[in-house]
């Protein structure tokens, strides 16, 4: 053999010998839980790129083997042979809540490396951690009060009247809609924009700007779209003739550019009395009310008002696209909601922000879709020093047992794994919205926004919007599946809401529906 293929065998013996080396370590400080082997880690590259199979668990693996991962055990050791780092997977809250409840106490934290995206525009609520999160969250926590909640569902209901405006539906008996995920994107978007950022937008077309350039509500369109891509493409590549990266860097530097001028401007019209309650303005006012050792820089200001679009507008939209796909295979369930909305809204009165509460049926649809297909599909912490979990016994077994966590142990709550445990719900399979009727808004049963102080932050403005918008649309029409020939609605829902797959968030592919207009006696 020639020398360089000595070496070159030499340096990959050394390499096997250290992953098996490293792999053992790992395994046997964590084995308490059972083992499951696979090539890659799935959110790591090359995992991520393939697709789930038979014998490779790609980044949707969670939810293709959501009904055999924790047939057995709750809690499981996923070990990538090849690359990436084991860690474990659980299905169990109890457990959940010990690592992602984010007290100063925790000895789990999340990783810098996974929260690159979250970062781009500066640092934020969701992705500091101690007293940075404890700093930021004093400033943005205001933001999410009553007078943000009312903003959202008065701009959801003149969005949703706008959006029959000016698709056209007014007139129509029945609409086709191809891609229902194009106009849940389009309204998470715009609520986004006008609640979250304080700009003035609509279901129209966007007027040109007035220096001529990309209007604003464009950029964020733009920027909102390839957020992800511009993480992740080294900086040279945006340079290059490809219009869309071209686009996409004009509209990051214009928005970039336009926010700073923001900052500026609205600190001067909260110091002279502005009133606007969206949560940017909100968020400028407590930053001037605080102590100054307390008080967010400009940056910051920025990335929390980015984090309520990269944290809120997929999730939301998807959520709610899932929703509707639930109803148009779940007849009785839509009769049994529309009657509730018939008697708390009536056939003609503009829903109101008071009606919310009342509306508890139109909620429950909307957190039995979130529970089945959970956008916010994984949580992930590292433990920062050793420590222990408290793993209760399997159902039917009272009592927990004390499990050592060795520092650097990665651990992902499953939260497919959550939703379909039968610990925590029966027949997890079915869709029953009515698990959450009379269920109070805040309630921590719904695990799906996470529980204790990290759990999301925009829970409240996702279903103001989301019960809003669907009273005002099941009340207005009867939502039905776009079936192939000779197709069955039940084949049309085993097919359509079990396509579902993950880009960041998780959600169903995309879908036609078709509404028929009401007839209200
Ligand atoms: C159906 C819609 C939504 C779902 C399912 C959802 C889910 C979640 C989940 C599971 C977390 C915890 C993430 C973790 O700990 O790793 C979270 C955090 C967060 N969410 Fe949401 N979210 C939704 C909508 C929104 C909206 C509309 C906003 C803002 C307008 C928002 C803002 C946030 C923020 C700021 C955090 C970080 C909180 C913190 O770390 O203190 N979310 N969300």
């Amino acid at each position: 053999m020639k020398p360089t293929a000595v070496l070159l065998v030499t340096y990959l013996m050394i390499l096997v010998l250290r992953r098996i080396f490293s792999l053992v370590k790992v395994t046997r400080t964590t084995s308490h839980f059972p083992k499951l082997y696979t090539p890659f880690q799935p959110f790591a590259l090359p995992g991520a790129l393939l697709k789930t199979s038979s014998w490779n668990d790609g980044r949707d693996w969670h939810w293709v083997r959501r009904f055999q991962t924790y047939n057995k055990n709750e809690t499981v050791n996923l070990i990538p042979i090849l690359s990436g780092i084991p860690g474990l997977w659980t299905s169990n809250m109890d457990i959940g809540r010990q690592i992602v409840g984010g007290s100063h106490r925790s000895s789990f934290a999340k990783m810098d490396s996974k929260n690159r995206t979250l970062l781009a525009w500066g640092m934020n609520l969701a992705s500091a951690e101690g007293a940075m999160w404890r700093k930021h969250r004093r400033i943005v926590g205001p933001a999410f009060g009553p007078e943000l909640y009312k903003l959202v569902w008065k701009k959801t209901f003149e969005i949703y009247r706008d959006m029959i405006e000016i698709e056209g539906w007014k007139d129509r008996e029945i609409v086709k809609i191809p891609v229902i995920q194009n106009i849940t994107l389009k309204l998470a978007f715009l609520l986004i924009s006008t609640c979250g950022f304080g700009f003035p937008s609509t279901w129209a077309t966007l007027p040109q700007a007035a220096d001529g350039g990309m209007p604003i509500q464009e950029a964020l369109k733009i920027v909102a779209d390839n957020n992800r891509l511009y993480t992740f493409v080294p900086k040279w590549l945006w340079y290059l003739p490809f219009p869309s990266l071209r686009e996409a860097h004009i509209a990051r530097g214009r928005l970039s550019a336009f926010m700073q001028k923001q900052v500026i401007e609205r600190k001067g019209s909260v110091a002279a009395g502005d009133t606007r309650t969206d949560a940017f303005t909100i968020m400028v006012q407590a930053n001037q009310d605080e102590a100054s050792k307390y008080q967010l820089d400009d940056q910051e200001l920025i990335g929390n008002t980015f984090i309520f679009l990269f944290a809120g507008h997929e999730t939301t939209a998807n959520s709610l696209a899932a929703t509707l796909g639930f109803m148009a295979i779940n007849e009785v369930i839509q009769d049994e909601v529309l009657e509730q909305i018939m008697s708390v809204v009536g056939p003609d009165r503009d829903p109101e922000y008071d009606d919310y509460l009342k509306l508890d049926k139109v909620l429950a649809i909307f957190y039995e879709a979130t529970r089945m297909i959970p956008a916010g599909h994984v949580l992930i912490r590292q433990a920062t020093e050793d420590t222990v979990l408290t793993v209760p016994n399997p159902v039917g077994e009272d009592g927990s047992k004390t499990v050592p966590i060795p520092k650097g142990t990665e651990i992902t709550v499953d939260m497919v794994g959550v939703q379909y445990n039968p610990r925590y719900f029966e027949d997890p399979k079915t869709y029953k919205p009515s698990r959450w009727y009379g269920l109070p808004a805040d309630s921590e049963l719904f695990t799906a926004f996470s529980v204790g102080p990290r759990a999301c932050l925009g829970r409240k403005f996702a279903t103001v919007e989301a019960t809003c918008f669907l009273a005002l649309l099941l009340r207005d029409w009867q939502v039905l599946p776009f079936l192939h020939a000779g197709e069955t609605k039940e084949a049309w829902g085993a097919r359509v809401m079990n396509d579902v797959g993950i880009s960041i968030t998780m959600k169903a592919a995309d879908f036609p529906i078709k509404l028929v207009k009401r007839k209200h006696t």
